[in-house]
């Protein structure tokens, strides 16, 4: 059986080292794959001829048209130009295309299936609706939303252009004229708009467009918002996946979708669920270069960001109009109630508002009698007022196609706007709840918090990744808050942490429990059960930094997600990740670009300002993180001068090469590292226990820990000036620990007291306590360890002492 266990045990510890190497070389893997594709990325860019008009390529497998071919698209020689010209000028009074604009038309008006992806506020609607008004009868547009229905049609009958549309609220009356009307020889109206539910349930419809077909009286299908109709699109509808009906029935119809914001797999998707092949795709690029990004971290403290947000809006956009996206209903009330009691005149749209309350705010909005509207995502497509100067996510958006689409509603005439997004550590576990039933929906917002958590790559380019663009980083001009101050970070070493942090988690599954990312920011910051605080390695980092490493953790793939349902919510909890068994091995190391403790804050310059002369873009203060509101910044202001006061020229050093010169740690408020040298050195050169310390109730780990650089206590004043050298900085709350190990640990030695006079059958006499006195004085314990270790290692040796003993 002995050997059995033996065996057992060795296979076990050679198991557990082959998943070590399974989970490093998978990881490998994943980088290796990932460079590869840039690398594939970078030599298609090199070989295409992209520019703002991207590629025209096919995202099926439809062999693309081929260059020569599509510039054809961009002339003026078909027999449709001269109409298409001359209504551009009159219908739509505009003198001069867009890039690609033009090519979409034409390519249209020529029969081809067409996916047109392109910015939103680029033009898009042009696309279809010139072509509509140029072609004969009328052009069928799916759209997912009354709302914009209603946009569009307003602005087509202030063009003179006659739209109609049916919806589910269309009067009977209505929708028979609209419906007789669409087999005319001369069809009254040029649009007609439809919701994917119509053509999925009224079967008076099919068999009108039917009608319409076989008179050739149906010009155009347009599917608007085509990413809709992909499980993988960010905002699917199940109705649109039945449009592919329509070129079923149609086929000789050709088909244009647009959209904003849909990958090459979207559009694959798309292809298929909308039965068409070899469709052309055009991509515009999608930048937007009057757009300024920036990403702020949220305080925790709700009245912080608010009043942030309400002073941006007093002073940066004063007297401008913009757009605060919230998580919620209840936060588009609660926020917009906020700004209105700080006199900014602002309102809330939700999804749950009256129709006649959502139509007048909106209104009142267009007209800039309200200046800001707080808004759930239900406010987004189609809005289009031209001088949006910002738009603030209050609450992170689900993924970086719903935050390109809905910041897009920013600088729509072109000229400078400021898209800016607080970023908060619990709003990612908010969303995580409500996305989990999403197919993708867990990667596609850790996608949205990798691109807030990012402190050294442009904010540009990480959509360019995400939206499968070659990209220049020179593209962005300075246009968001990471290449504006693009040295402002500085790569740390965050593997004890890591390991401390797997270590709380492990102790949970041993325990038979969950933790939710407060709980484990707790537990790691040392509240929580006493039985647990005495387990775990505690953290002295703050709270910001804390979350900031867990997030990083969860990003990398050492923490993942789990969850759990009851009737009524989904809990959000933290568990070990796939790379987690990594950190068992000692040669393994996490590193994290952090923003830099100097420079100046991501925050301070807008789109606006960045080329103003008068504004003052020195450096002018030292920020902790990513453009955190003022309060918070004064917050950690204060902790850093107190700091500095503490530890003066060190600090420098530190912060670029963590304690002790290594590049552990990042800002000041992690500069207290433990030390440990259980024996100090007298003057005479004699070795002394620490003293023993009394317990001061007043100093709590997290009284301590709030205020770490004040209590920072030299462990021996008495050391000799040889031994300083040697002197251990540690905070009260690490003395206190000290204190209670080295009780523990006399405790300990006189139980090998009692037990050596037992075993040795000796009467009391100093000689056996010496033996062991002697070697444990003078243990030396490793530089550089927590007092958990140090725990661990001295009971290792007292156990060991104590085995001798027993022999
Ligand atoms: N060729 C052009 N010249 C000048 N202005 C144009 C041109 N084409 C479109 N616009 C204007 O650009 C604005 C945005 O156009 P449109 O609403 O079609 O954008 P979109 O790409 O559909 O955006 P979204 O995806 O947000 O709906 C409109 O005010 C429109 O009049």
């Amino acid at each position: 059986m002995e050997d059995a266990q033996e065996e057992l045990d060795s296979v076990e510890a050679e198991l557990e080292m082959v998943e070590v190497q399974v989970a490093e070389l998978l990881q490998k893997q994943t980088e290796l794959t990932s460079r590869k594709n840039a690398l594939l990325r970078q030599l298609e860019g090199a070989t295409s001829s992209s520019s703002s008009a991207k590629s025209a390529k096919s995202p099926g497998a439809s062999p693309s048209m081929s260059k020569q071919e599509m510039q054809r698209y961009d002339g003026t020689g078909f027999q449709w130009s001269k109409s298409v010209e001359q209504n551009l000028k009159d219908t739509f009074r505009l003198s001069t295309f867009r890039p690609l604009q033009l090519r979409a038309i034409n390519l249209t008006m020529s029969g081809r299936d067409l996916f047109l992806v392109m910015p939103t506020g680029r033009g898009k609607s042009l696309c279809y609706q010139l072509p509509a008004v140029c072609s004969k009868g009328s052009s069928l547009v799916v759209t997912p939303l009354v709302s914009l229905m209603e946009d569009q049609i307003m602005y087509l009958k202030s063009i003179d252009v006659a739209a109609v549309m049916l919806n589910a609220s269309s009067s009977r009356e209505h929708a028979k004229t609209v419906m007789a009307g669409m087999t005319e020889s001369k069809c009254p109206f040029k649009l007609l708009y439809v919701t994917p539910e119509k053509i999925a349930k009224s079967k008076l419809l099919m068999s009108r467009l039917e009608k319409a077909y076989k008179a050739d009286q149906l010009s155009r299908i347009t599917v608007d918002e085509v990413h809709c109709c992909s499980q993988w699109g960010h905002d699917f509808r199940p109705d649109y996946k039945l449009l592919g009906i329509l070129k079923r029935q149609f086929p000789k119809v050709p088909l244009i979708g647009l959209t904003a914001t849909a990958t090459s797999s979207v559009l694959k998707d798309c292809e298929k669920i909308l039965c068409v092949s070899q469709t052309v795709t055009l991509t515009a690029s999608f930048n937007r270069t009057n757009l300024y990004y920036e990403v702020r971290i949220k305080d925790c403290d709700n009245d912080a960001s608010i009043n942030d947000i309400a002073s941006l809006i007093k002073t940066r956009y004063k007297d401008q109009s913009g757009i605060v996206y919230v998580f919620s209903q209840k936060d588009a009330e609660a926020v917009a109630s906020e700004l209105q009691k700080r006199d900014i005149s602002a309102s809330a749209y939700h999804a749950n508002m009256d129709p006649e309350d959502k139509s007048q705010v909106h209104r009142k909005w267009t007209t800039n009698k309200i200046r800001v509207i707080v808004a759930t995502v239900a406010f987004g497509m189609g809005i289009d007022k031209p001088d949006v100067r910002f738009v603030v996510h209050h609450t992170i958006s689900k993924s970086i196609e719903n935050y390109y689409q809905e910041s897009g509603r920013a600088g729509r005439d072109g000229r400078p706007a400021d898209c800016i997004v607080y970023y908060g550590f619990s709003d990612i576990f908010r969303i995580s709840t409500m996305v989990v039933m999403e197919n993708v929906g867990q990667k596609k917002l850790l996608t949205m918090v990798d691109y807030c958590q990012s402190v050294d790559r442009c904010r540009r380019s990480l959509m360019a990744v995400h939206f499968d663009e070659v990209w220049d980083n020179k593209g962005c001009g300075q246009m968001c808050d990471t290449c504006r101050h693009a040295n402002d970070y500085v790569t740390v070493d965050i593997t004890q942490h890591a390991r401390q942090v797997v270590q709380i988690l492990e102790l949970a599954v041993t325990n038979d429990e969950k933790l939710t990312p407060l709980k484990l920011v707790e537990a790691w910051m040392g509240k929580g059960p006493a039985k647990r605080r005495k387990m775990i390695q505690m953290t002295l980092l703050s709270r910001p930094q804390v979350e900031a490493v867990i997030v990083q953790l969860l990003l990398k793939s050492y923490l993942g997600e789990d969850f759990s349902f009851t009737p009524y919510a989904t809990y959000f909890y933290l568990k070990l990740g796939p790379k987690a068994a990594l950190l068992k091995n000692n040669s393994h190391s996490v590193s994290v670009k952090m923003k830099s403790t100097e420079g100046r804050s991501a925050s301070d310059t807008s789109a606006a300002e960045a080329n103003d002369p008068e504004v003052d873009q020195t450096p002018d203060h030292v920020a902790l993180d990513n453009g955190c509101p003022p309060q918070l910044k004064q917050k950690q202001l204060k902790e850093q001068k107190n700091m500095s006061r503490t530890h003066g020229k060190n600090k420098e050093q530190e912060l670029k090469h963590g304690p002790g010169g290594s590049r552990e740690s990042v800002t000041a408020a992690h500069v207290v590292e433990v030390d440990v040298e259980i024996n100090t050195v007298n003057d005479d050169g004699a070795s002394r226990p620490v003293r023993p310390c009394s317990k001061r109730k007043s100093n709590t780990p997290q009284k301590a820990r709030r205020n770490p650089c004040t209590n920072v206590a030299l462990v021996d004043a008495h050391r000799g000036a040889g031994s300083l050298s040697r002197a251990s900085l540690i905070s009260d709350t690490a003395a206190e620990e000290l204190c209670e190990l080295r009780s523990y640990y006399s405790k300990q030695l006189r139980r090998i007291n009692y037990i050596s006079h037992e075993c040795l059958a000796q009467p009391a006499a100093s000689g056996v306590l010496a033996c062991i006195r002697e070697p444990l004085r003078s243990l030396r314990l490793p530089r550089r360890v927590t007092i958990a270790q140090t725990a661990r290692s001295l009971w290792t040796r007292v156990s060991g002492r104590r085995k001798l003993l027993h022999r």
